[in-house]
């Protein structure tokens, strides 16, 4: 087979575009594609102090990389930094935060730890043992998203990017279907999110196809750590993985399929949404008096376990919300994780924006 770029023997297919290429075109098309979502979606502002999300795995590698090239390549200007959440998982973390570390030096990028110790003064080792792994990735979804501000804020960071990729979007999307989760549908394909005062979070990984990801950092030889969180249990979320998976085979097309379906679906504008005001307690962003890491934290230290995951607890505040394409159903009230990437966490705690 010959590549449709180049004529040159093939020796690899693109997932996203379902053509066989080299590895030089490809290398050259992903970095191209990637670019040009960044300037489609109108990521950054010249100059921007940006923080990359970096957990040490294959998207937020690629993306470190890839944001590093184009950034000199086309002259970006922006100030990049890596930033890690250390969520104390001994086996996991620490093994992938050491990848990430060796990336600080071969890439250039100074890099940051903040940890959920020092910020919350738990581990999830820790919180493990006292709960168990029941609703653990509600806790470490939580914490993570607001450590990951926290941290970005502390470094003067204009906005924080995320490794996120069109499968997860795909799967994402499918999710808040599920669940009928509107809220979250409408919010969930935004290429920048964090209109409502947190700070703003990108995903120029958007439109690249997982399958696509990994042969780029196969082909540039990137070093990052490959394994599933230890405590993910066996999550709803890979129903939709796999069924998302089982799909492209039939027709690739599928995800970015899924991803313009959930970008066309709206929610009428007289849908009253959550207010966003700040925690009485932490100061940080919430739609509640006190945000959920507040009322998790307090559930740990005071063994109330329930505080912050109880249904019956959450159902007050929560707005109404209708999707456009249906006028009749009101969402089930839910608690839950708010990890909005791979937690693995199961139907009983779910969130499924990012
Ligand atoms: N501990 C962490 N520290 C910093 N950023 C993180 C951390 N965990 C997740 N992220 C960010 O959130 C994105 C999605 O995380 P998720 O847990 O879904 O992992 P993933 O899809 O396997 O991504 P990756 O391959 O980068 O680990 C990551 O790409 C990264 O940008």
């Amino acid at each position: 087979m010959k590549c449709y770029q180049c004529g040159e023997r093939a020796s690899v297919k693109c997932a996203k575009t379902n053509e066989p290429t080299c590895v030089a075109c490809f290398v050259k098309w992903f970095e191209e594609d990637v670019h040009k979502t960044i300037l489609t979606c109108s990521i950054f502002k010249h100059g921007e102090r940006v923080a990359i999300g970096a957990s040490g795995g294959k998207d937020s590698t690629v993306l470190a990389y890839v944001l590093n090239k184009l950034n000199r390549d086309y002259d970006y200007g922006l100030d990049l930094l890596l930033l890690s959440i250390d969520e104390g998982i001994t086996g996991y973390r620490d093994d992938s935060l050491k990848a990430v570390e060796r990336n600080e030096v071969e890439y250039g990028i100074p890099l940051t730890i903040v940890s959920y110790k020092d910020l919350y003064g738990w581990t999830m080792d820790e919180i493990v043992s006292k709960i168990g792994k029941k609703n653990n990735c509600t806790f470490c979804g939580v914490f993570r998203r607001q450590a990951l501000d926290r941290g970005a804020f502390k470094l003067g960071a204009a906005k924080i990017v995320t490794g996120h990729n069109a499968d997860d979007m795909a799967e994402t999307i499918l999710l808040n279907v599920l669940r009928g989760d509107v809220g979250r549908l409408q919010r969930c394909t935004n290429a920048i999110t964090g209109a409502d005062g947190t700070l703003p979070r990108a995903k120029p990984l958007k439109y690249s196809y997982e399958k696509d990801i990994v042969m780029y950092a196969h082909f540039k030889k990137l070093d990052y750590f490959c394994t599933e969180c230890i405590y993910a249990p066996n999550a709803y979320r890979n129903n939709a993985r796999v069924y998302v998976k089982d799909l492209e085979r039939v027709r690739p097309q599928v995800i970015l399929d899924l991803i313009r379906s959930g970008e066309s679906l709206a929610i009428r504008s007289e849908v009253e949404m959550p207010q966003v005001s700040n925690c009485t307690r932490c100061g940080y962003i919430s739609s509640q008096a006190v945000c959920k890491a507040c009322l998790l934290l307090e559930g740990l230290n005071t063994n109330d376990l329930t505080l912050g995951i109880s249904k019956k607890r959450k159902q007050k505040n929560k707005p109404e919300e209708k999707l456009i394409i249906n006028e009749a159903e009101k969402p089930e009230e839910r608690s839950g994780c708010s990890s909005g990437g791979n937690c693995g966490c199961d139907s009983n705690g779910v969130v499924v924006d990012f």
